[in-house]
């Protein structure tokens, strides 16, 4: 039995299997795992023998920690149908999204399915590609258990891989999935041309609209200022490598985007304008991101809209 599973064999769970290999064995689950030892969704890459590739979800969830790298969306139904054999182990999210159904993020979803199981965060900035370059990388394990956030923390660090550990594990997630909604706007602005300026102005609001929301559902402020929110907001909003701001980019322009793509940013939009709605919290970014992303506003009228709001302190 090896120590580390990883369910979800995507362009993430691939890069941390050839991370984690560095620390002996790990087993990665997918369901259309038949690539051999190169991903197309991590092209240029090699796996390493440790990993043991399976398509068999009995064997791969015998392990005691398992990592969950499924898309947000995705979830709730592959917990709904496999939670029995989760249950009583220690799982580890690593989506970065809010349930568009359920309107929470994957910890609860996680505990709530699985109520034995003891539920952390794995988030922060962090390109697969980069992490499966062995490119350096720090990222955050958030945990309401300290001995197990311990623990998790030193079983899941490389050489290259540095884990900060946080018992904010709100915090941590919603950093993770409302940073993709801004990164989207953020690509708007770039791809409409609106200047670095403008984006610069994304980018402080949403963190702003991120912290609102975010402290609202019980997060701390200084969680949201670490590396799971201004962290990974930063390298969204800036690197062309991510797909929610080349999403974003495609919208300004007007041009197609790839649907076979994960957007996380898209749906995670509409989760959060329905929560902004729900709790009373003005997410103007976010309604607008969700408003885009669904067809529902043309560039311009988004750009106007947001600019001519009551005017107000900062
Ligand atoms: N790619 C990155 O750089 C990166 C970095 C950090 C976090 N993440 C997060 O990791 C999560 C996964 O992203 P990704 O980049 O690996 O996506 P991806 O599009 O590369 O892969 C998604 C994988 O999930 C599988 N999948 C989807 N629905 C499934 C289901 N119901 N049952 C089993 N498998 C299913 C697909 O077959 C695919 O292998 C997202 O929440 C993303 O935000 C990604
Ligand atoms: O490619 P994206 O936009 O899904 O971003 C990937 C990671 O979340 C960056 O930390």
């Amino acid at each position: 039995m090896n120590d580390v599973t990883i369910l979800g064999s995507g362009a993430f769970g691939t890069a941390l299997a050839v991370a984690l290999a560095a620390n002996g064995s790990v087993t990665l689950w997918g369901r259309d795992i038949d690539w051999g030892r190169e991903n197309p969704r991590l092209p240029g890459v090699t796996l390493p023998d440790q990993i043991v590739l399976t398509n068999d979800l009995a064997s791969a969830t015998k392990a005691d920690t398992i990592l969950l790298a499924l898309p947000a969306q995705a979830l709730r139904s592959f917990l709904d149908q496999h939670a029995r054999r989760l249950d009583g182990k220690r799982l580890v999210s690593t989506a970065k999204g809010i349930d568009l159904q359920r309107l929470t993020g994957p910890s609860i979803l996680i505990a709530e399915a699985c109520p034995n199981a003891t539920v952390a965060v794995l988030t922060g900035p962090s390109f697969a590609a980069d992490i499966a370059r062995g490119l350096p990388t720090a990222l955050t394990l958030a945990c309401g258990d300290d001995a197990a956030a311990v623990d998790l923390q030193k079983m899941l660090s490389t050489p290259v891989l540095r884990l900060y550990r946080s018992n904010d594990v709100t915090g941590a997630e919603l950093g993770g999935a409302l940073k993709n909604v801004i990164a989207i706007a953020a690509g708007v602005v770039i791809g409409a041309g609106f200047g670095d300026s403008a984006r610069a102005a994304i980018i402080t609001r949403g963190f702003a609209e991120m912290t609102r929301l975010a402290t609202h559902m019980g997060a701390r402020a200084e969680t949201l200022a670490g590396l799971s929110g201004l962290g990974d907001l930063t390298l969204t909003c800036t690197s062309a490598q991510s797909r929610n701001f080349r999403f974003g980019q495609a919208l300004g322009k007007g041009e197609e985007f790839d649907p076979s793509t994960t957007v996380e940013g898209a749906a995670t939009a509409r989760a959060v304008s329905a929560l902004g709605v729900k709790l009373d919290l003005d997410m103007p970014i976010a309604a607008m991101v969700a408003k885009l992303a669904q067809g529902g506003a043309s560039v311009k009228t988004a750009a106007e809209s947001l600019m001519t709001r009551p005017l107000k302190e900062e």
